[in-house]
């Protein structure tokens, strides 16, 4: 018997002392007990008891009545001559075998006579197999149900001992083993095999070959009686699988024992050898007699001497020490065996009271290092045989329940498809929401883009027409003192920018400023609105951004993304879209802004025109030399004018129609442009016809009058030079917007003459100033030949300019030469800006009417805002039916824009009524003015983006 390796500790814990289990099973008559007429004289009277009869006792035999030998015996069990192989079992062995596993020691001997049983009891037959066979296989049944946690090593040792000889049943050729005690007191079989068994028919394999070893001989008692005392020995080792430094091993060890029947002599005939063997077995029952008589002591105090026989030296632990033991007495019922079953229910009795101490014996085993590696291959082992269950585990689920993981799995992916599709059908509703408001958001931007250009177009418009009016109030001036030579110097001075308060202010004037106002609060507004939306836009981009990165994270099929995919290309072409909307209107407007400087330009080179004609007339009638420098100069001037002629049917075709039909009182000025200056020139010349005067030589050349000029000289006179009815007679036809040419000679010959007489009284002003102050006027009549006269155009507009600054003031402002490639800059940083607003001059006339004005003008603005706020986003497609209608001036009363402009023109003939003239026809402007903002519910007038 192998001891554990390494450094152990064998300890035994727990248990406690408990009786020697004593069972009696009674066998059957045999044949030849019946036979012989043998009587049965052991019953078991209760489950515990059993009674054996005296057969010799008779009851009429007086003598021995009060002899009888009948006796009761009480034992743990009993089994009668009925009980089967199972029952014994059950009730003697089978609860022995888990103390086994957990480390106890246990024994179950069979005791009694030769052919009372015994082996049939343990060994059994095939049929009936006894108590080895089946406690063996309920033991590997058992460690089979707990291999999963525990490590289990069996090994067997089967033995006879045959005439105080041992013998190895599993190995018959190794002899007769010795039997030696260790220092611990625990007794060992020398060389004894001990076979390591995986399962039940291996037991019963090895068993059955080693009962064919053992000495069994055919004797008068027992044709199959065992000759040796059998001893099977099963060693369990259980430890946990989970290794550990320090691991606990439970060693648990059953004794199977078959003892050879006592016998007497006397009835087995036994001779020679076989009395031999019987003396053998007698002395080794009997040495086993005095253990259990000496261990069933009550005092406890005799000694115990196991060392009598090698059986009683084995079965010591058995008997007495460390050991659970179950002893099963065997007798015949016959009565011709009362003696021996007497004696054996006398030895069972006794042996009842024998006390055992049962202790579980536990070897703490503590592993070197070296031993480690051992631990970690058996560890790595057990990780692989866990995986290959796993794997067994997954491919017998799989054989078994894989249509059901299947639908499970297919149920999971569907769960996910519809997540997806929901969360899908959630982005691209976010996305469309965000397309959508950004798409709002750009076109509000674009209609306030247009709203800011219409305004600072609409300002220009209300700036010229006031420009236009101071130079008319300059005109007219000069016309009251046209004539009056006497003072001239002073009226010149007070022409230059004293008295224009005397003449009224038109009402287009005053609107004009009016409105100017208003446009200039409005574009404030705008550009408010505008950085706000703009910022608005920013947001919506960056939110949408960030949804067209999310895209690709949460969509995994191919076709949703290809469809996300198009919703951004095709958001993207709605913003070109709107982006080149917009830059068409920018391109509209810039060719408008151009256009409106073109017209300035012109009306300045128109102004100029005359004013170097009559200039050139003075010098004629006063006849003053031209000084070589100035003829040099007209040439010029007659070339460039020529020039333009030719130049002037194209600039025509070019100017937008819109803005001819939009600005009204300049437009008689823009649209025949130099025809204008041809057809002024014309009317000179039949003035100058008239009055029977000869035009000076070069006249014919510069001042001719073109075919052109001729055939539209319709309604050219309507803007500065006319538009005033001061300055008209009292014959005069209606002016603009009468196209046709009118006899207005009498009235631009004054103009002009008034005119020339304003220059010359400012050059006399400067001459005077001069002698004042040099003391000599010959300077300003130098020969060009003379340095300082060189460069003094000095009737030259400039030159006068520079010598009254408040000349200058009342005349347009300087325009930069349209030829300049930078046109389009030049207008943004030219005095037409919007931002240069003409000054409101104080103490005017009708500066109270005006403001009156304008606090209705506010008003009305104020009504509209408020109407305007009220509006929602569905007010928007009203609005935009209406667009078209607007643009008529029949305008949805509804629309904030159709409602601001009927209060508009409400307000208009309502201060008409009470104060002012009806504001007329010509003078009519559309403010361009925007409702409070409201993403999407911006409407201009005059111009609406299609959505
Ligand atoms: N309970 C029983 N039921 C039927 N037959 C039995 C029973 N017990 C014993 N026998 C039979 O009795 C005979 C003798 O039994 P057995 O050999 O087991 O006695 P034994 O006590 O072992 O004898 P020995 O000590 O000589 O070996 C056998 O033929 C056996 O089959």
């Amino acid at each position: 018997m192998a001891q554990p390796a390494n450094d152990t500790k064998t300890t035994t814990k727990g248990g406690g002392e408990q009786n020697l289990t004593v069972a009696l099973r009674i066998r059957p008559l045999n044949e030849d007990e019946n036979y012989n007429g043998a009587k049965s004289i052991a019953h078991k009277v209760q489950a515990k008891m059993v009674v054996l009869m005296d057969p010799m006792e008779d009851h009429d035999d007086v003598l021995r009545a009060n002899r009888s030998r009948e006796k009761q015996f009480v034992f743990d069990c009993t089994f009668d001559s009925n009980a089967l192989q199972d029952e014994v079992y059950k009730n003697t062995t089978r609860s022995l075998l888990p103390n086994i596993i957990n480390g106890y020691n246990a024994t179950v001997f069979a005791y009694g006579a030769t052919g009372a049983g015994k082996t049939y009891t343990m060994l059994g037959t095939d049929d009936e197999p006894g108590i080895m066979a089946r406690g063996l296989n309920d033991l590997f049944v058992e460690m089979d149900r707990t291999k999963e946690e525990m490590k289990y090593k069996v090994s067997m040792s089967y033995l006879e001992i045959y005439n105080e000889m041992i013998r190895d049943l599993l190995n018959p050729s190794s002899g007769i083993l010795d039997l030696r005690e260790d220092a611990k007191g625990g007794v060992q079989v020398a060389g004894l095999s001990e076979v390591t068994t995986r399962s039940t028919n291996e037991v019963m394999d090895m068993l059955f070959q080693g009962n064919k070893e053992r000495t069994q001989e055919p004797t008068a008692a027992n044709k199959t009686s065992s000759r040796s005392h059998a001893v099977l020995q099963v060693i369990v080792k259980q430890q946990n699988r989970v290794r550990n430094t320090v691991q606990e091993v439970r060693v648990g060890k059953l004794f199977m024992v078959d003892l050879a029947g006592s016998e007497r002599a006397a009835a087995t005939h036994n001779r020679g050898k076989r009395m031999v063997e019987g003396a053998h077995i007698n002395r080794s029952l009997l040495a086993l007699g005095n253990c259990i008589n000496a261990l069933s002591d009550k005092n406890g105090h005799k000694y115990i001497n196991y060392r009598d026989s090698k059986l009683t030296r084995l079965l010591k632990d058995a008997l007495g020490g460390n050991c659970k033991t179950v002893m099963i007495a065997h007798i015949s019922p016959a009565s011709s065996q009362f003696e021996e079953s007497r004696n054996t229910l006398v030895y069972a009795d006794r042996a009842k009271h024998i006390k055992t101490k049962v202790r579980r014996n536990v070897t703490d085993v503590s592993y070197h290092i070296a031993q480690y590696t051992n631990i970690i291959q058996e560890l790595r082992e057990e990780i692989g045989r866990l995986r290959v269950k796993l794997n067994d585990k997954t491919t017998s689920v799989s054989l078994h329940g894989g249509s059901s993981i299947q639908a499970v799995q297919a149920q999971v992916l569907e769960a996910k498809r519809n997540l997806d599709k929901v969360e899908l059908n959630k982005l691209k509703e976010q996305l469309l929401i965000s397309f959508k408001d950004q798409m709002e958001l750009r076109k509000s931007l674009m209609e306030l883009n247009n709203a800011t250009m219409e305004i600072s177009l609409e300002t220009n418009r209300n700036q010229m027409i006031i420009t236009e009016w101071q130079a008319e109030r300059a005109k007219s001036s000069l016309r009251k003192e046209g004539g009056d030579n006497a003072g001239q110097m002073s009226k010149s001075m007070e022409l230059a920018g004293i008295g224009s308060d005397e003449i009224v202010e038109p009402e287009e004037v005053k609107v004009a400023r009016d409105e100017i106002k208003v446009l200039h609060d409005e574009k404030y507004r705008t550009e408010k609105i505008r950085t706000t939306v703009y910022k608005e836009l920013e947001q919506a981009k960056s939110k949408t951004r960030k949804l067209e990165e999310t895209v690709p994270q949460k969509i995994s099929d191919e076709d949703q993304t290809e469809i996300v995919m198009l919703m951004c290309k095709v958001h993207e072409l709605e913003i070109e879209n709107t982006e080149g909307q917009s830059a068409c209107l920018i391109r509209d407007f810039q060719i408008k802004k151009k256009d409106m400087v073109i017209v300035r330009f012109r009306q300045h080179r128109t102004l100029c025109d005359e004013i170097i004609r009559k200039q050139k007339i003075l010098l004629e009638e006063n006849d003053i030399p031209l000084t070589r420098e100035l003829e040099e100069l007209m040439e010029l001037y007659k070339l460039e004018k020529e020039d333009r002629m030719l130049f002037s049917e194209e600039t025509l075709l070019n100017l937008t129609p819109e803005y001819r039909s939009k600005v009204p009182s300049v437009a008689s000025t823009r649209l025949y442009g130099d025809g204008e200056t041809d057809h002024m020139s014309a009317l000179t010349e039949e003035e100058d016809h008239r009055r029977g005067k000869k035009s000076a030589k070069s006249d014919d050349k510069l001042f001719s009058q073109s075919a052109q000029a001729r055939r539209i000289k319709e309604g050219t006179l309507s803007g500065i030079w006319r538009n005033n009815s001061n300055m008209s007679g009292p014959d005069d036809p209606p002016l603009t917007p009468t196209p046709r040419i009118t006899p207005g000679e009498k009235t631009d010959r004054t103009v002009i003459a008034t005119g020339t007489r304003n220059i010359a009284a400012l050059a006399a002003k400067k001459r005077t100033i001069i002698e004042q102050k040099y003391g000599d006027t010959k300077s300003l009549y130098r020969p060009n030949s003379e340095k300082d006269l060189t460069n003094d155009s000095y009737l030259s507009q400039n030159m006068l300019a520079k010598h009254n600054k408040k000349f200058s003031d009342t005349t347009l402002p300087m325009i930069k030469d349209p030829s300049d490639d930078n046109l389009s800059h030049n207008t943004k940083n030219s005095s037409f800006s919007d931002s240069t607003l003409p000054p409101i001059r104080q103490g005017q006339k009708n500066s109270l009417q005006r403001e009156a004005d304008l606090k209705k003008n506010r008003r009305t603005r104020g009504n509209e805002l408020g109407y305007s706020q009220q509006f929602g986003r569905a007010r928007r497609l009203s609005e935009k039916s209406n667009v078209n209608t607007a643009r008529t001036g029949d305008r949805d009363l509804l629309s904030p824009v159709g409602y601001r402009n009927k209060t508009k023109r409400q307000g208009y003939r309502d201060s008409s009524n009470a104060s002012t003239p009806k504001r007329k026809s010509k003078s009519k402007k559309n403010v361009p003015t925007i409702p409070a903002y409201r993403q999407g519910d911006i409407t201009i007038t005059g111009f609406a983006v299609p959505r």
